[in-house]
């Protein structure tokens, strides 16, 4: 096995394919995908999700509670993906992220917003200085290839990441092709995957980072989850992502927990730590607690930073800063205490 250089950013798109060899014993081709996947252990549905309601369960230490709060606010994409977003909209998500408890300046800033890609230069230009592109520490992501049902011409979804990455997007959210991939064509979804992570490719060489969303909801069985997850990692990238917020199911702990279990397998084999993005339906505090002790207990508590863990979601903030004013102060301030959009 290839032993490769452990990698919090992006990968090399070379160096992942030269995994992705040693993994498969020969070429990403449609014949050996589909006996590499389809040779995966199945899952066992009752077990996984028995370990799911355990980790659910466990309870924290007030102090750790505390520690897990914030720590969920800075690994929190804050998202807005609606078609009625507008510039305002935009400016008025960027102002939380920068400051989301006004009263509070010890509160955390969140690690990225997550916007369509026609608005990336209305975050980039609202966050200034606390853009990661000058020396700050927030993101700005792109969802796109046709998010979030992918159905369009390759061309049209490589033109719509082309465009997200010029503007500026530090890091691109794809969707898988659901179609394809439940039709069995495991090899147009690596190329499309490969694809878009070279769309990715800035001016400098460098490369924004891929996060490619399974839309789990649509897949049916646990095993076509860890199916997406294995294919997507193997055509290079950088976090595997649940859902688009779109679909419902969304994001759920047994599904994570799946997709947890493959980035350990892999960083086994090749020393690569891919991170991993719960998205759609992430609402309560208590809920991303849940998420937080199941990345802990599965693949390390040192996956709990914003290169190699996100929380996808629009209104778990709110909860979040409730729940961090109750810890300080002891009591609920009330809903009027966060902002509701
Ligand atoms: O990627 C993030 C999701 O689209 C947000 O979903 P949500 O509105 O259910 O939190």
């Amino acid at each position: 096995m290839t032993q490769l250089i452990e990698a919090a950013g992006a990968a090399a798109p070379a160096s992942r394919e030269t995994a992705a060899v040693d993994v498969l014993g020969g070429a990403a081709s449609e014949v050996n995908l589909r006996r590499f996947l389809h040779g995966l252990p199945g899952v066992d549905g009752v077990g996984l999700e028995a370990r799911a309601a355990g980790l659910g369960t466990r309870s924290i230490k007030t102090s750790s509670k505390a520690w897990a709060v914030d720590r969920t606010i800075g690994l929190m994409d804050l998202t807005t993906l609606e078609g009625a977003d507008t510039p305002g909209r935009v400016r008025s998500l960027v102002a939380k992220a920068l400051m989301p408890d006004p009263s509070d300046p010890t509160c955390p800033r969140v690690a990225a917003v997550c916007v369509y890609g026609d608005l990336v230069d209305v975050a980039i230009d609202a966050l200034g200085d606390a853009h990661v592109g000058r020396g700050g520490t927030i993101g700005v992501a792109a969802v796109a290839t046709a998010f979030p049902a992918g159905r369009a011409s390759l061309e049209v979804k490589l033109a719509d990441v082309g465009d997200a990455v010029a503007a500026g997007a530090d890091e691109i959210d794809m969707v898988i092709d659901r179609g394809a991939f439940l039709a069995g064509r495991y090899g147009e979804v690596y190329d499309e995957i490969v694809a878009v992570k070279e769309a990715c490719r800035r001016p400098d060489g460098g490369y924004a980072h891929l996060k490619v969303i399974l839309e789990t909801g649509e897949l049916k069985t646990y095993d076509n989850v860890r199916r997406a997850s294995w294919l997507s990692i193997l055509a290079g990238g950088d976090f595997i992502k649940t859902s688009t917020g779109k679909v419902s199911p969304a994001a759920t702990l047994p599904v994570t927990l799946s997709m947890l279990e493959v980035v350990r397998d892999w960083y086994a084999l090749t020393g690569e730590r891919i991170g991993v993005k719960p998205a759609g339906g992430i609402r309560s505090s208590k809920d991303a607690i849940k998420y937080l002790v199941t990345v802990a207990e599965t693949v390390g508590e040192e996956w709990l930073v914003p290169e190699l863990f996100r929380f996808g979601a629009s209104s778990l903030l709110n909860d979040v800063l409730l729940q961090r004013q109750k810890l300080a102060s002891g009591r609920y301030s009330g809903n009027d205490y966060v902002t509701i959009d």
